[in-house]
Formats: C-alpha cells, structure tokens, sequence
C-alpha cells in the first residue's frame, strides 16, 4: 500500500528505455521523511536508472517522478537532494575539512563553518578534519562523500550501494548513521544488492527486470512470503511471479 503522507518522492508509471532495453517499466515508488528506504536486487535489474531518474538526469519515456513536490531535477530541488555515488566525489588533494568547505560554498551554505563541523559529527570525522583525503582508508573516504551529501541539511539523501566493498564492521557503522541522519527527518534511499542489508531499512522496494516485483516494511515481505530472510522473500515472490 503506498501512502502519500510524509512522502518526499512519488514516482508513477515510470519507463525508461536505455539502449535496446526496457530498464524500468510501470514503476511505482514512494519514499518518505524519516525513513530508510532500501531499493534492492540484482544487477541490471534497474536500481541505478531509478536514482538517476529520481535524481532528474534520465531521459524517460513515460511516467512522472515529483520530489518535494517538485519535477525530479528541477532548480528548487539543488540544496534538497544530497546524492553519494559508489565512486569518490571529494578532492583527493585536500584535507577533509577543505573538501566539505569547498562544497559547503559551492552550494551556497549559509555558515560554511558551522555546517562543516556538524557533517563531521555526523559522519564521526572529526579526528580526520585535517587529513589529505588521498590518506584516508576506504571506510573513512566513504563516510567523507556522505558527509559532502549532507551540507544544507537536504530533505532527500540518495546514496548508490555505499556499503559496497566494505567490511562487515563499517558497514555495521555506516547503517547506524544512515539510521542517524533519517531519525532528524530526513528521506534516506539506499540501493543494495545484498540482500542482509534489507533488514536495516524501515522500507522495501524490491526490483526485479525494470518492474517492482513488491514494497512494504522488511516484517511485511516475510509475512507476505512465509519466508525468514530478505533473500528467501524475494526468490519466493519471483517464483510466485507476484507484482504489486
Ligand atoms: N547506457 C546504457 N545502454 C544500454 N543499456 C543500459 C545502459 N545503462 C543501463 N542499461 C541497462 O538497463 C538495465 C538496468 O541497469 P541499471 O544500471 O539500472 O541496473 P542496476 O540494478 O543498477 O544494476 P547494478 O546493481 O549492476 O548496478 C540493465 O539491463 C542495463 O544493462
């Protein structure tokens, strides 16, 4: 059941076609304040064209996606949506505190300083404020994107499977943060493609060939399915051949 209240992206009906193939058909997907929303399954099954969509930068074919209220990718929508891409995107020749500050008045911040700091909290970098980026190690060069995400304090953070490649220890601690930054109101969407990682997310969207194969809390899609792990839920859906 998707429900509008609280909801920060609405998408309905989406189709993207890239190159030969129909990469997201009929899709249908909420994300609200406050919550974690994990959009999971395999590869190619369409998660990074629905971010690029919500994130306004895919040409659709048909469909509509609203942030804020807003057309996905609109001008209002700049300082709102804080987007982590698997690939750093923070300047290896500068200290921590530098990149941030640097993005921090890119975007038109208000107190640069001031917001500096309160992304290091969150993001626990504080010790490694004056450290060249280039020598952090992998979890730490991870948590600097995300902090570089959240200056403006936007309403929406979208981050591309950031647990990737990391061990289980800080991706343990980077699901506290997610958990963190969405308890201050924040809309998180976090894209996985490991399936043990849906039991930290508040929401489920599960995607499988371009289409939502089902939605709903993690307790939901077990019930649904009679099943105890994501993993089990999402083979049990596809052999039922379910859909929303
Ligand atoms: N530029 C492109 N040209 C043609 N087909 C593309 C292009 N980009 C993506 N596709 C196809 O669209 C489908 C969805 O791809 P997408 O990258 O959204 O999947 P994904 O779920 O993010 O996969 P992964 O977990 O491997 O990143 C795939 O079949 C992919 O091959």
């Amino acid at each position: 059941m998707v429900t509008t209240a609280g909801s920060v992206v609405q998408v309905r009906g989406l189709r993207v076609i890239r190159g030969p193939t129909t990469a997201l058909d009929g899709v249908d997907v909420t994300v609200a304040e406050g919550l974690i929303t994990g959009l999971l399954g395999p590869s190619g099954s369409g998660k990074t064209t629905l971010i690029r969509s919500i994130l306004g930068v895919q040409v659709t074919a048909a469909g509509s996606v609203t942030v804020l209220g807003h057309p996905a990718g609109s001008a209002p929508l700049r300082r709102e949506v804080g987007y982590v891409t698997q690939a750093p995107s923070v300047y290896p020749d500068l200290t921590v505190a530098e990149n941030l500050q640097y993005f921090a008045r890119v975007l038109g911040v208000a107190d640069v300083r001031a917001d500096t700091d309160r992304v290091l909290e969150v993001v626990d970098l504080g010790p490694q404020r004056r450290q060249l980026t280039a020598t952090l190690s992998g979890g730490e060069a991870s948590r600097v994107n995300l902090a570089a995400a959240l200056l403006g304090r936007p309403r929406l953070v979208v981050l591309d499977e950031p647990t990737v490649g990391l061990d289980p220890v800080l991706r343990d601690s980077l699901w506290h943060t997610f958990a963190q930054i969405a308890a201050s109101g924040t809309a998180v969407l976090v894209s996985s493609h490991v399936m043990d990682e849906a039991v930290r997310c508040d929401r489920l969207v599960l995607l499988r060939a371009g289409r939502v194969l089902a939605q709903g809390t993690p307790a939901d899609l077990l019930t649904r399915t009679g099943t105890d792990s994501a993993e089990q839920a999402f083979l049990a859906l596809v052999r039922e051949g379910r859909t929303p």
